[in-house]
């Protein structure tokens, strides 16, 4: 069964090039994580004390302020940082979906980076040929297929890494907000795949700054600030509380 457990755990990041000096008092903003500047070396503590419990089935959103620590959250969820202290266990094949364009090759046409991209993403060279005319069909890129990667537009690409990504059989899939930066109207097209994607995969984290998309793909959220939990439960009630929204009245008795 898949999950993904956490206790305590803790990121770090030493900056050995920061110029200490500016750094002598330490300053919480409303966005970013902590900066230690008492160290030798300034470190910045992007997560801290993160314990969480993440099954099979969850749909969990990530929601914060800038800086605030989703996307650390991400890459420690998906095993790519380890924690600088604490515990991380995830058990079943995690597909990270942060940055749409990596794994893309320029010098390859969109069809070999549809494989290349598919192979990246976990699944295997059988599973993507059988799937390609499905993907090229809804890139609608047509004869730029055979073309190289780098002569596409921006947008062409988020059309090709979008088409691989839906069609992936994830049992881990963490999505981070870029996803959601797409070309509006194409990502209207893109939403039904996406949903699918979400329902074939066994559990599922997703950071966004969009209400619309936490509700469409989320059941639970973690709110995060300055690197800490600061609230897990229900998405509506997390949502509520991170905007300040007052509780809706009881109804009379
Ligand atoms: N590779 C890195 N090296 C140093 N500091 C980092 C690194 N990655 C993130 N940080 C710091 O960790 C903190 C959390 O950043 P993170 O990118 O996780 O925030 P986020 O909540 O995803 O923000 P956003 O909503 O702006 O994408 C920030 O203070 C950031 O400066």
């Amino acid at each position: 069964m898949v999950s993904i457990r956490t206790v305590d755990a803790t990121v770090d990041f030493p900056i050995f090039d920061a110029k200490s000096r500016s750094l002598k008092k330490t300053v919480l903003g409303l966005v970013g994580g902590n900066i230690d500047s008492d160290a030798k070396v300034p470190v910045i503590n992007a997560l801290r004390d993160i314990t969480v419990d993440i099954n099979h089935g969850d749909r969990v959103g990530l929601v914060g302020h800038n800086g605030a620590g989703k996307s650390t959250l991400l890459r420690l969820l998906s095993g790519i940082y380890e924690p600088t202290r604490g515990i991380s266990e995830v058990r079943g094949r995690v597909a990270p979906v942060f940055d749409l364009g990596v794994g893309m090759d320029p010098e390859i046409s969109g069809l070999e980076n549809i494989i290349i991209r598919g192979l990246f993403l976990g699944m295997t060279r059988k599973q993507m040929v059988a799937r390609i005319d499905d993907i090229a069909d809804f890139t609608e890129l047509g004869d730029f297929l055979r073309m190289p990667l780098r002569t596409y537009s921006t947008g062409m690409r988020v059309r090709l890494a979008l088409g691989v990504v839906t069609s992936i059989d994830p049992e881990i899939l963490l999505l981070d907000e870029g996803i959601g930066a797409v070309d509006a109207a194409f990502l209207e097209k893109a939403r039904g795949r996406l949903s699918d994607l979400v329902d074939r995969a066994g559990l599922l984290v997703f950071a966004s700054h969009s209400d619309e998309f936490l509700e469409q793909l989320c059941t639970t959220a973690i709110w995060m600030e300055h690197g800490r939990i600061k609230e897990q439960g229900p998405l509506d009630a997390v949502l509520r509380h991170y905007k300040g929204i007052p509780e809706p009245a009881e109804p009379a008795p």
